[in-house]
């Protein structure tokens, strides 16, 4: 497992590691790494001046902050001088910047400046790291208005966001891609500091003996989601690989039941079983399914998924208690969080596990105010208060247990926000649990898997539909499977 550490924990595993270390090592490996992928970038870009790729007269603008974040650009910027950039570096902070990095990059060749040409091929922000508080400097803000930029490189973090929580309470820095140092940090993968961080790359400057192993935020991997896998084994059945229960949808939405049956059916558990009003649609859609009108005539199940498109009635809400009654995990998702949200005491005598997947509306119904920036607190405290886990959907969603672990999911994608979506993920993450994965790790794992199954089916389409990320979704758990087996 992966993750995401906080600015104090970074601190901390650097003043041990510096501790080994003649002063001034951590800065030098960060600047290489810094400027080989500024290299790399150059190399992948005609420069608007010489109409040529690479480092050689490339145009490359530094905004330099007060703090070691601009010494490192700074190192950085001295080493593509040498390469033969035409390096500008304007201080953002009055006359304050590293001095020694200042005075390396003038040996290389490149400038101090008050004011940069308009164009560079290259941005590099070193405004502020994990030393920053949420917010610009004046003059930083002025600049990033007036240059433009062929790519933009944050070092570190996208200056101004909120490091520890992702969370962008003032103006930022918009990032094509962000170098970060050691670990990632919650900015990385929380909130719209995470957008604001573009592509990822990690300079290895060799933190990781020194981290905490318990870091803020988990984010799961290949060889976790692998290692949670229940592989069916040649003693088992349709029934001991378990048997998901899918309320969801109704005679008039339809397709609620038929997009939730079809994440279920993409999901590890043997056999699917629908209860409610939509059975004629999921026939004819998956023969596979066994159809009863009600949960109560559905049989055993080793877990439900109950809401999508199952109306706020009366009747819905008969159908919810019938599924919280049963001893199995459940997956709570749309109108089933309306529900809870109007009725909060049909979850409270309940104690086998419950996931609940609100997005931002569902929440806010559910905890009575909307989530806060901080996204990771946000899930966490509904999760406490309704002792469940949270699946708190977002562009970058995080899902947190009712014991305050955050997850945060590396695999999300824009066009996952699309009708139906949110059907297919809550009955795949059903068939997990009905696997015998546990809440939390079924809903890191969905969501990964989901995403990833996103992902495929944007590549071979221009819009992705709910049916194109189900039919991804097979496809997706092979190579997750594949890939940590090699
Ligand atoms: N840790 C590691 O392992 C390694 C760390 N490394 C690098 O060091 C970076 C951290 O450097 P850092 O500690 O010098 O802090 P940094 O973010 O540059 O800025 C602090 C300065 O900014 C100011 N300031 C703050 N907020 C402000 C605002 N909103 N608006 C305006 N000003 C603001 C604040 O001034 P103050 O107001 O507090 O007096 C202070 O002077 C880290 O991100 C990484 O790049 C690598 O070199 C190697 C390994
Ligand atoms: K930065």
């Amino acid at each position: 497992m992966d993750g995401a550490w906080t600015a104090a924990a970074v601190r901390r595993a650097e003043a041990q590691l510096m501790a080994t270390l003649p002063p001034g090592t951590l800065m030098q490996r960060a600047a290489a790494g810094l400027a080989a992928e500024c290299a790399a970038l150059l190399k992948e870009q005609r420069s608007t001046r010489t109409e040529r790729a690479g480092v050689y007269g490339a145009t490359v603008t530094v905004l330099a902050g007060p703090g070691d974040n601009g010494g490192d650009a700074l190192f950085a910027a001295a080493r593509l001088a040498r390469r033969g950039a035409r390096v500008f570096a304007v201080p953002v902070m009055g006359g304050r910047v590293h001095p020694v990095a200042a005075a390396a990059l003038t040996r290389a060749g490149g400038r101090l400046v008050a004011e940069s040409p308009r164009r560079c091929d290259l941005l590099l922000d070193g405004v502020l790291g994990i030393g920053g508080r949420p917010g610009l400097p004046g003059r930083a803000i002025d600049q990033l208005a007036r240059l433009d930029a062929g790519t933009v490189v944050a070092v570190d973090v996208p200056s101004g966001v909120d490091v520890d929580t992702g969370a962008v309470p003032a103006s930022a820095v918009t990032a094509d891609t962000t170098v970060a140092f050691g670990s990632r940090k919650p900015c990385h993968v929380l909130g719209r500091a995470a957008l604001l961080t573009g592509r990822l790359v990690l300079v290895d400057i060799g933190l990781g003996p020194h981290l905490d192993p318990n870091p803020a935020v988990r984010v799961a991997g290949e060889t976790d989601i692998a290692q949670w896998w229940h592989r069916p084994g040649p003693d088992d059945d349709k029934y001991t690989r378990g048997v998901v229960g899918v309320a969801a949808g109704s005679d008039r939405y339809p397709g609620a039941a038929v997009l939730a049956t079809a994440g279920a059916l993409a999901g590890p558990a043997g056999y699917v079983r629908y209860a409610g009003g939509a059975s004629d649609a999921v026939r004819r859609s998956h023969p596979e399914v066994v159809c009863t009108p009600t949960v109560k005539e559905a049989g055993r199940v080793q877990a439900w998924l109950a809401g999508p498109g199952f109306g706020t009635d009366e009747a819905a809400l008969g159908e919810l208690r019938s599924v919280l009654v049963s001893p199995a995990p459940v997956v709570l998702d749309a109108d089933a969080l309306t529900l809870i949200g109007e009725y909060p005491s049909v979850l409270s005598r309940r104690e086998a596990p419950v996931v609940l997947t609100p997005h931002d509306r569902e929440y806010e119904r559910l905890y009575g105010s909307p989530p806060s920036e901080d996204r990771g607190a946000a899930a966490a405290a509904l999760a406490k208060r309704l002792n469940c886990t949270v699946l708190l959907k977002g562009h970058h969603t995080v899902v947190a247990s009712s014991d305050g672990a955050v997850w945060a999911n590396p695999t999300g994608r824009p066009q996952l926000a699309t009708a139906g979506s949110g059907d297919v993920l809550a009955g795949f993450m059903a068939s997990l649990l009905a696997s015998g994965m546990d809440g939390v790790r079924a809903a890191v794992a969905a969501a990964f898997l989901h995403g990833r199954a996103g992902g495929a089916a944007a590549a071979g389409h221009r819009t992705v539909t709910a049916s194109d990320v189900a039919r991804a979704l097979p496809g997706a758990v092979g190579e997750v499977l594949t890939a940590a087996r090699s």
